[in-house]
């Protein structure tokens, strides 16, 4: 029989790269339009045959968290979840492996528009322009008095939580710039990897950067990472960016060290609890606001429904994915070394 490739949510650009898997398999799309119904689904055996998912970002708000429950209910036959994005916080990895599930994103597609977007915020942050671009719709030119002047970027020390891809992109961008870049990652890189920028603690990185720039994943370790205690460490007037993930930040004490100037001004694509925005950050007129457009280009857009069909190109003709998870891709090295547990793919993920 052949099987099926299950669509949560939509192709817009790659729709024939889309359509040339069907020789493949047959592309099916759910029923349900809610979590409860879409289990259901599951339960009724209307999906089984299913071999992969393709899915989207915006399907978590038909199906929810891919969490334990979901993963779960999903029909045996599933053996890869394709995610279009890079970040896959939405996906519990652990119950996937647990259940013999592999998982893809789409690094690298997403480096240069969130990056830009960051250098937008950082600028846009810098030079406060948050005030006057309101000012000059409200009628108001340049408000009276005019807004206090930024700062340029020339000469500043940006540091980089996260030089992962997007990370190494912005360092680029940003030394155009003129600035000056240290980063921190949970292990230094190799220096063709850091390419000149300085590697420092995390401590040392709250402590002296003019500007910090959020690029790590969201997950159980990084999850409120910067709070009061890190906000403390920080120089007074610090300028902060997210195009990461909203909860890296634990919002209410972003809010109080905007508040206090401690922070003199943030850029955020991203939220704790997109689409809601703690009033606190609406309110403040030193906070520019994205509504999460980091990858928000036709070129992107399009890059990353193609990296998402690619894997499940090859999940179909080959039985593997192309950019297994970080979490999964270390679990693989094991299983290639000879740690290969008795039921499979159930391997501690403490291995990474
Ligand atoms: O937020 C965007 C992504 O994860 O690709």
């Amino acid at each position: 029989m052949r099987p099926k490739v299950l669509l949560l949510g939509r192709v817009e650009h790659a729709t024939e790269s889309w359509n040339s898997l069907s020789p493949l398999a047959e592309l099916v799309e759910p029923r349900a339009r809610n979590r409860t119904d879409f289990i259901d689904e599951c339960r009724k055996g209307t999906l089984d045959d299913v071999l992969v998912i393709y899915r989207t970002f915006e399907s978590v708000d038909m199906t929810g968290r891919l969490d334990e429950e979901l993963v779960t209910a999903l029909p045996a036959s599933v053996k890869f979840i394709c995610h279009n994005g890079a970040g896959y916080d939405q996906i519990d990895v652990h119950a996937c492996s647990n259940r013999g599930v592999k998982v893809s994103n789409t690094p690298d597609a997403v480096n240069d528009s969130t990056a830009d977007t960051a250098m937008f915020l950082i600028l846009g942050a810098l030079r406060r322009l948050n005030v006057p671009m309101t000012t000059l719709r409200e009628g108001n030119w340049r408000g009276h008095p005019p807004p206090p002047l930024g700062h340029d970027p020339q000469g500043k020390t940006l540091g980089i939580l996260g030089l992962g891809g997007i990370g190494r992109n912005l360092k680029s961008k940003a030394e155009a710039f003129g600035m000056r870049i240290i980063y921190h990652n949970r292990k230094e890189l190799s220096e063709p990897l850091a390419g000149g920028a300085e590697y420092a603690t995390f401590e040392s990185l709250l402590a002296r950067s003019d500007i910090i720039s959020i690029n790590i994943p969201l997950n159980a370790d990084t999850r409120h990472m910067l709070s009061t205690r890190e906000f403390e460490q920080m120089k007074h007037g610090v300028v902060l960016v997210n195009t990461a993930r909203g909860a890296v930040i634990d919002e209410g004490a972003l809010v109080e060290a905007l508040d206090s100037g401690k922070v003199s001004s943030v850029g955020l694509d991203v939220y704790e609890a997109e689409p809601d925005i703690h009033p606190g950050l609406k309110a403040n007129p030193n906070v520019m606001l994205l509504p999460h457009m980091g990858t928000w280009s036709v070129e992107t857009q399009t890059a990353m429904e193609e990296k998402t069909i690619a894997n499940v190109r090859s999940a179909l003709e080959k039985g593997s994915l192309r950019d297994v998870v970080p979490e999964q891709a270390c679990c693989e090295i094991q299983l290639a070394r000879g740690k290969r547990s008795e039921t499979g793919y159930v391997v501690p993920l403490t291995c990474c």
